[in-house]
């Protein structure tokens, strides 16, 4: 709801609130905080922090502070960062319970995030949601969906034959169609899906909301109720100007889904497996056998959502970076093609004898290096989503203040030169042990998260990622495109800002291994 008041009472109320919050967080005690740049006495480092991928800046911080932990605040709200796998798991797994809470997201709140797991703070709700979720997606409880993916994988990998230009759309349908079958048990359409659609508009929305918990207004909660004009006052406002805007687009894909599945999961015709008919199902004949509910329809509805909110671009992004790379590495994709075709068999002719399935991963360990790698090589979401303490904590002798918000620096650990050398290569063979010639370096850790908020869609991520890139691997070659001077264009992608950084759009050639990879996708 927007109030209507003129520009100079915005002011003099957004700068009295300012105050009355500083005034009442500087009362707090001052033990000593763990080290960084020292900030206005007003604003703390607000406009210290940059805009623009701050996760460079806090590896810089490192660097001069010669720590990896660090300390600013914004309106003296202290932020920690964490820059490396060891404090994050200090912190956040060994002391978990005090870091399972979220700071208070209010743009995302407005963008009407509200009921996703993802940014529900440590209450019974969250527990619910969480219990739901993770128990859903364990290594085990991921099997059942298998045939559903590798379907999917295979339809994405039979449309490129027609349409190989529309690669990367392709592959976005694959993603939402997983999420969306997963979740709800609905089937998209193989062209212009409104589905995809929606998860392009989602994936817009979050993409430009910012840093989350990073914006005034989530530091000052009561400033979401500001008129729209507060956007011209200052850029400070722009990410909740475009929490307004973009509010159609996350309302609509946690309604849509499930208005047009609810029906059928009532009257049993729902024969899928999928979240979904498993939790909705149960809901339905516990009130029939007139049994307490745990959730409620809006609890079921919230989960739901997440899944395929949080699933669908995160899975497809992680796709695309490892395509990036392939197409760019051509001896990796070789070497990976190589170890596929030993799994699955060739020909007298050289050909591929089979489609790739799960019973292949295990023995897939360069295809899952090259996964990995992606994972590390661009973490999807490098600061992670913030957590926030519960309770004053002291770590090394530094004080961690009650209601910190607690960035795990993703980025910071994948370029860690302790671990990774030339930790801005796309190296998958640094995972490769000591003895068989590699350089025994760790898979990375902190690109799905910490502790108790970890990822609970891990699995599947992997699972899907893994099918995809399995398939076309297999039955595809993936270049880049040639200039009309015979001269390789690789592309130079940029990464998006924010919650998660996607790569932009960037020209690859797709084409068949053979005829034998073509019959194989067309039976
Ligand atoms: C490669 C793909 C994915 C990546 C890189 C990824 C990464 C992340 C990260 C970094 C977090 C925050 C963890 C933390 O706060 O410590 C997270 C949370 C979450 N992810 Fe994923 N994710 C992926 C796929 C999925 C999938 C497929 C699902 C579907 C089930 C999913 C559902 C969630 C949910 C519900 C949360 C919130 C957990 C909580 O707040 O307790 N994610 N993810």
């Amino acid at each position: 709801m927007e109030i209507p008041i003129s520009p100079r009472i915005v002011i003099g109320l957004v700068t009295c609130l300012i105050i009355g919050t500083l005034y009442k967080r500087s009362r707090k005690t001052r033990l000593q905080l763990p080290p960084g740049p020292s900030g206005n006495p007003i604003w703390g480092h607000l406009r210290m922090v940059p805009k623009d991928h701050p996760e460079h800046q806090f590896v810089k911080w490192g660097e001069v502070y010669n720590s990896d932990i660090l300390y600013y605040n914004v309106l003296s709200r202290p932020v920690i960062i964490l820059n490396s796998v060891e404090v994050a798991h200090t912190l956040l797994d060994k002391r978990g319970a005090n870091y399972a809470d979220r700071p208070r997201f209010v743009v995302f709140e407005v963008m009407g995030w509200g009921v996703t797991l993802t940014f529900l703070r440590w209450s019974p709700r969250f527990r619910l949601h969480r219990k739901l979720l993770q128990q859903s997606f364990t290594q085990s409880a991921c099997k059942p969906y298998r045939p559903i993916q590798q379907e999917e994988a295979r339809r994405a990998a039979k449309a490129m034959l027609r349409k190989p230009q529309d690669w990367e759309i392709l592959l976005r349908q694959f993603s939402t169609a997983v999420v969306l079958r997963i979740g709800f048990g609905i089937e998209i359409q193989e062209v212009n899906d409104p589905y995809v659609q929606m998860a392009i508009d989602v994936e817009e929305a979050t993409g430009k909301g910012g840093v989350p918990g990073a914006s005034i207004v989530d530091l000052i909660p009561i400033l979401r109720h500001l008129p729209s004009f507060v956007e011209k006052i200052s850029t400070a406002f722009q990410p909740l100007a475009h929490a307004r805007r973009t509010k159609p687009s996350i309302q609509h894909l946690h309604d849509a889904p499930w208005e047009a599945t609810e029906t059928f999961v009532r009257s049993g015709a729902a024969t899928q497996p999928s979240f979904m008919r498993k939790h909705f199902g149960r809901y339905i004949s516990n009130e029939k056998n007139g049994k307490t509910n745990e959730a409620t329809i809006a609890d079921l509805k919230g989960a739901a959502g997440a899944i395929s909110i949080a699933g669908g671009n995160t899975t497809w992004s992680t796709v695309i970076v490892c395509i990036l790379n392939l197409m760019t590495h051509p001896q990796i994709q070789a070497k990976v093609k190589q170890e596929i075709e030993k799994v699955i068999g060739v020909d007298e002719h050289g050909n591929i004898r089979r489609l790739p399935d799960f019973d292949d991963r295990p023995q897939l360990e360069y295809l899952e290096y090259v996964i990995r790698e992606a994972t590390r090589w661009a973490p999807l979401s490098p600061l992670g989503v913030p957590h926030a303490s519960l309770e004053d904590d002291i770590y090394n002798g530094y004080h961690i203040p009650r209601g910190s918000v607690v960035f795990a620096n993703a980025w910071a650990m994948s370029r860690d030169e302790r671990y990774y050398s030339s930790p801005g290569e796309f190296n998958p063979d640094r995972y490769i042990s000591k003895p068989e010639g590699g350089k025994g370096e760790p898979l990375p850790e902190g690109p799905f998260g910490f502790g108790r908020r970890v990822c609970p869609g891990e699995h599947l991520a992997l699972a899907g990622v893994y099918i995809v890139l399995a398939t076309l691997l297999a039955t595809m070659d993936l270049n880049c495109p040639i200039h009309e001077n015979g001269e390789r264009i690789e592309p130079r992608v940029t990464f998006s800002n924010g919650l998660s950084g996607v790569p932009d759009s960037f020209q690859c050639v797709i084409t068949p291994t053979s005829e034998r990879a073509r019959e194989l996708l067309l039976q």
